[in-house]
C-alpha cells in the first residue's frame, strides 16, 4: 500500500508495483532518464514508485535535489543485493556507505588523496604524464601511417584515465598490453549498459537471484566482481608484502598504515576489505565517469569542427605547438576549460547520481518520505533543463564564458551536492581538461570519410555511454 502522503506516481500493481509503467516508458523513450522526465512533468518533482521490494523517489529538479542532498536525514546510501554483494555482501567501500563508518572513511580518503597522494608528485604532473603517453600513443600510430588513421574514440581513454588515479592509490600505472586490466574494464563497461543506477532486476525481485540468476543478470554481474576482486587483491597483497613502516609509497601504505594502528580496536572501520572496497569503488567511480565524459566530448568534437578549431586557436595562442602544456595553463584557456565542462554536461545529462536513502520517516517538499526509501537523483532533469540552459541538447561551451572568463552557474551538479557529493572532481575536472587539450594541441579529428557523423544517441544502464564511433586522426594541418 502507497503510504499516506507519498509523492504521486504511478499506479503500484501488487507484485510488480509500478514497474511496467516505467519499464513501457522506457520502452517508448529509449531511455530511462527520458522515462523519470516524462514521470516528472505528469507528477512534479518528486515521483512516487514501488519496483519489486523497492519503494523509490525519483527526485528531480534542481530545488528538489539541492534540498534533499543537503539535509542529514538522506544521507543514507541503499541497501540490497545489487549495493552488498559488490562488496563482499558487506556494506563497504565509499560510493555506497553511510552513516558514522562512511564518514571516517570518507575523511580519510580525502585527506589522502589531498595530502598524500596529490601531493607526492602533483596532481598537476600526473595528469600531464597520461595525457602526454595517450598523445604518444597517437604519435606511434601516425608515425606508421601520416596520412591519418581511423581508430574508435568513444573507448580511447580508460586506461590512462585510470592510470592518474593509480599511480596515486597504488603506485602503478598499465600499459594496452596489460591485457587483464583491459578485458576488465570492457567486461565492466559492458555490465553497465545492462544496470541502471536505480536497480537492477535482481535486486528489486531478489527471488530471481535464486530462480533466475542468469536471466536476471545476477550471475554475470558476481562472475565479473570476484574477477576485479581477484585483479586487485594482486596489488592490495603485493604492498603488504613490501610494507615498509618508514617509506610511505602511496595511498595503500597509508590505509594498510592505519589498518595496522587500530589492529585490536573493535570498533575500527579499517580493515583489508574495506581497502579492497575503496579500490573497487575508485576502479569504478574514478575512471568510467571521466572517460565517457571524454567520449562524449570528442563525439561533439567530431560534429562541430568548429569548436575543435576554436580550442586549437586559443592553444596556439597561449602555449603554442612545441611546449608541453600544463595544468598551471588551464586559467589562460577558458574556451579549452569551456568545452571540458560541456562534455561532462553531456554525459551527466543522461546519468543519474548515485541514489540516496531516507535514513528516518521524513518529509520533503510537503510529501511524507518513509525511512528506507530509495532516493533516484535525476541529475538529467537539471543538466538538461531547458529553463536553465536554453538550449541543453546543443553542444554549446560559450554558455560557461562570460567576459572572457569561466563562469560555472549554480545548477551544474555533475558531481551531486552536500555531504556525499564527488571526491574525484578536481582529478575528473582536470583529466576531461588536460586529455581533450593535450589531443587538440596535435592532432585533428574528423569524420571519417564515408561514415555519419556518430550519432547522439546514447547507451542507457548505470551510466551513459555514447554508441560506439570512429575518428580520422591526423596531425594537425
Ligand atoms: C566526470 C567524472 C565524474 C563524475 C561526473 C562524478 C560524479 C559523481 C556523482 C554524481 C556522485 C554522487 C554524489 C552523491 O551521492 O550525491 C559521485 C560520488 C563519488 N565519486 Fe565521482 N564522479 C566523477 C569522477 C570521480 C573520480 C575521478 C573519482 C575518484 C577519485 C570519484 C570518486 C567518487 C566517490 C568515492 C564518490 C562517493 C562519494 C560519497 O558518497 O561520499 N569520482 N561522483
Amino acid at each position: 500500500r502507497k503510504p499516506r502522503g507519498f509523492p504521486p506516481g504511478p499506479d503500484w500493481l501488487p507484485i510488480l508495483g509500478s514497474a511496467r509503467e516505467l519499464t513501457q516508458l522506457r520502452k517508448e523513450t529509449g531511455y530511462l532518464y527520458v522515462a523519470c522526465d516524462q514521470l516528472a512533468k505528469k507528477y512534479g518533482p518528486l515521483v512516487g514508485l514501488r519496483v519489486g521490494k523497492d519503494r523509490q523517489v525519483i527526485v528531480s529538479g534542481y530545488e528538489a535535489i539541492k534540498e534533499m542532498s543537503s539535509r542529514d536525514e538522506f544521507d543514507g546510501k541503499p541497501r540490497g543485493p545489487l549495493y552488498e554483494t559488490r562488496t563482499f555482501n558487506m556494506r563497504r567501500g565509499l560510493l555506497l556507505t553511510d552513516s558514522d563508518f562512511w564518514v571516517e572513511q570518507r575523511r580519510f580518503v580525502l585527506r589522502q588523496l589531498r595530502e598524500f597522494g596529490f601531493g607526492r608528485r602533483t596532481m598537476g604532473a600526473l595528469v600531464q604524464d597520461e595525457a602526454g603517453e595517450l598523445a604518444r600513443s597517437f604519435d606511434v600510430m601516425l608515425q606508421k601511417k601520416p596520412e591519418g588513421v581511423i581508430r574508435p574514440m568513444h573507448d580511447a581513454f580508460g586506461l590512462y584515465v585510470l592510470n592518474t588515479l593509480w599511480t596515486m592509490l597504488a603506485s602503478v600505472r598499465y600499459t594496452p598490453e596489460d591485457t587483464e586490466l583491459v578485458t576488465l574494464q570492457a567486461l565492466l563497461n559492458d555490465m553497465f549498459t545492462r544496470l541502471d543506477m536505480a536497480g537492477a532486476l535482481f535486486s528489486q525481485f531478489p527471488l530471481l537471484q535464486y530462480v533466475a540468476p542468469d536471466f536476471s543478470g545476477y550471475t554475470e554481474f558476481v562472475t565479473i566482481h570476484q574477477r576485479l576482486w581477484k585483479f586487485l587483491r594482486v596489488e592490495i597483497d603485493r604492498h603488504i608484502e613490501t610494507y615498509d613502516p618508514n617509506e610511505m609509497r602511496d595511498f595503500m601504505d597509508v590505509y594498510i598504515k592505519s589498518i595496522k594502528e587500530t589492529a585490536g580496536d573493535p570498533k575500527s572501520s579499517f580493515s583489508e576489505l574495506q581497502l579492497l572496497a575503496i579500490c573497487m569503488d575508485m576502479f569504478m567511480a574514478g575512471s568510467e565517469t571521466t572517460s565517457k565524459s571524454l567520449g562524449f566530448g570528442f563525439l561533439y568534437l567530431l560534429r562541430h569542427p568548429e569548436v575543435q578549431q576554436r580550442v586549437q586557436a586559443e592553444i596556439d595562442a597561449v602555449v603554442g605547438r612545441e611546449r608541453p602544456l600544463e595544468l598551471s595553463d588551464r586559467p589562460n584557456l577558458p574556451y579549452t576549460d569551456a568545452v571540458a565542462l560541456e562534455s561532462i554536461r553531456m554525459f551527466m545529462g543522461r546519468t543519474f547520481g548515485v541514489p540516496h536513502r531516507a535514513v528516518k520517516d521524513t518529509y520533503l517538499m510537503g510529501h511524507f518520505i518513509p525511512k528506507e526509501t530509495m532516493m533516484v537523483v535525476n541529475i538529467p532533469s537539471v543538466l538538461m533543463d531547458k529553463s536553465v540552459w536554453g538550449d541543453p541538447e546543443n553542444f554549446r561551451p560559450d554558455r560557461f564564458l562570460k567576459n572572457g572568463k569561466v563562469v560555472i552557474p549554480d545548477e551544474y551538479l555533475p558531481f551531486g551536492y552536500g555531504k556525499h557529493r564527488c571526491l574525484g572532481e578536481t582529478l575528473a575536472r582536470s583529466n576531461v581538461f588536460m586529455f581533450t587539450a593535450a589531443l587538440l594541441q596535435k592532432f585533428d579529428f574528423r569524420v571519417p570519410p564515408g561514415e555519419a557523423p556518430p550519432s547522439t544517441q546514447c547507451v542507457d544502464g548505470v551510466t551513459a555511454a555514447t554508441v560506439p564511433y570512429n575518428a580520422l586522426v591526423t596531425y594537425r594541418a
